[in-house]
C-alpha cells in the first residue's frame, strides 16, 4: 500500500494504490513486450493484468457502469462514450518507460457521467505521487492543493509535450517542427516525461506552464484534464475549440493567453478520433 494512502482516500484511490504495487513489483522484472500500432507502441502482461483487475473490482461495486480501457479497446472492444457512468482507464501510462525502467509510469482513471468528467486520478507509481481532482472540489497532490502557474507570457513558459508512438513522416515532421517553432519563440524549455498523464499533471502543479499533444488517446488524458482544470488551468483542443477527450488533440495551459499562443504556433497532423471507426486517415484509432 502506498505511503500516500490515508483514511480520506475514496475506494477508487485504494484500488489504484493497490494496483500500483503490481506495477512496482513488475517494474524491476524482465517483461515480455508485444507491439500494438507501431514499433514504439508497447504493451506488457502487466498493462493487461492491471486493467482487468481494476475493471473487475469497480464492476463488482458498480455493475451497471461502463468502461473504456486502453487494453480492452486494443483487444477489440468497441469504444463509445455515452451518458452512462463510465470509467476511462489507462492501466499503465508510460509503458515504454515501464519496459525500460525509466521511472515515470502512472495509473490513470477518470470517471464520467453524462459525458462530463466527475473526478480524475493519476498515480505516478515510482514517484509515489497521487494527483487527484473532483469536479468543483479542487486538485490535489498527495492531499496538498494544486495551483497552475497562471503564467500569461509564452516566452516565460516551460512546455511539455510527447513524441508519441507515431513513426510516419507526416506525424514526425509535424511534431518536430512544432517543437522547433516553440523553441524559436522562444520558450524557456520543452520537456517530455514519456507519460501523457504525468506530463499534463505538471501543468496543475505549476512546474510546467503548458502541455500539448496530438495523437494521444482519451485514456491518456481524461483524468489529468480535470486535474489541470481544477488547479485553475485551461484545457482546450489544439484548434482553439472546446476540449474534446475523443479528438486526440489537447492543449493544457496556465492561462488562456498561453493556450491561445500555442494553438497559433503548433500544427496538428490527421489522426482518427478515438470514437470514430475506420476513418481511413492512416493513423488508426488504436495507435
Ligand atoms: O501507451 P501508454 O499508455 O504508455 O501511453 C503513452 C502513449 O503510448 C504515447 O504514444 C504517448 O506519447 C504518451 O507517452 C502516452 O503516455
Ligand atoms: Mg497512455
Ligand atoms: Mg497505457
Amino acid at each position: 500500500m502506498s505511503r500516500t494512502s490515508g483514511a480520506h482516500t475514496p475506494d477508487t484511490h485504494l484500488c489504484v494504490l493497490l494496483q500500483s504495487e503490481v506495477v512496482l513489483s513488475a517494474f524491476q522484472q524482465h517483461k515480455e513486450v508485444k507491439l500494438k500500432s507501431s514499433p514504439a507502441d508497447l504493451v506488457t502482461e502487466t498493462d493487461q493484468r492491471v486493467e482487468k483487475i481494476l475493471i473487475s473490482a469497480i464492476r463488482n461495486r458498480y455493475p451497471q457502469h461502463r468502461f473504456i480501457g486502453e487494453e480492452s479497446v486494443a483487444a477489440g472492444e468497441h469504444l463509445e462514450l455515452t451518458d452512462s457512468p463510465t470509467w476511462i482507464i489507462d492501466p499503465i501510462d508510460g509503458t515504454v518507460n515501464f519496459v525500460h525502467r525509466f521511472p515515470f509510469v502512472a495509473i490513470s482513471i477518470a470517471f464520467t457521467v453524462n459525458r462530463q468528467t466527475q473526478f480524475g486520478i493519476v498515480y505516478s507509481c515510482v514517484e509515489d505521487k497521487l494527483f487527484y481532482a473532483q469536479r468543483g472540489g479542487g486538485a490535489f497532490l498527495n492531499g496538498e492543493p494544486l495551483h497552475a502557474s497562471g503564467q500569461q507570457d509564452i516566452s516565460r513558459c516551460v512546455v511539455v509535450t510527447e513524441i508519441g508512438a507515431e513513426r510516419d513522416d507526416v506525424a514526425l515532421s509535424t511534431m518536430t517542427s512544432n517543437i522547433r517553432r516553440l523553441l524559436q519563440l522562444p520558450v524557456h524549455g520543452v520537456r517530455a516525461l514519456g507519460t501523457a498523464a504525468v506530463d499534463m499533471c505538471q501543468v496543475a502543479t505549476g512546474g510546467a506552464d503548458a502541455y500539448y499533444h496530438i495523437g494521444m488517446h482519451c485514456w491518456d488524458i481524461a483524468a489529468s484534464a480535470i486535474i489541470v482544470q481544477e488547479a485553475g488551468g485551461v484545457v482546450m483542443d489544439t484548434d482553439g475549440s472546446e476540449f474534446d477527450m475523443m479528438s486526440r488533440r489537447v492543449i493544457a495551459a496556465s492561462s488562456a493567453a498561453v493556450a491561445d499562443r500555442i494553438a497559433q504556433v503548433i500544427q496538428a497532423f490527421p489522426c482518427c478520433r478515438d470514437d470514430e471507426d475506420n476513418c481511413g486517415c492512416g493513423a488508426t484509432g488504436v495507435n
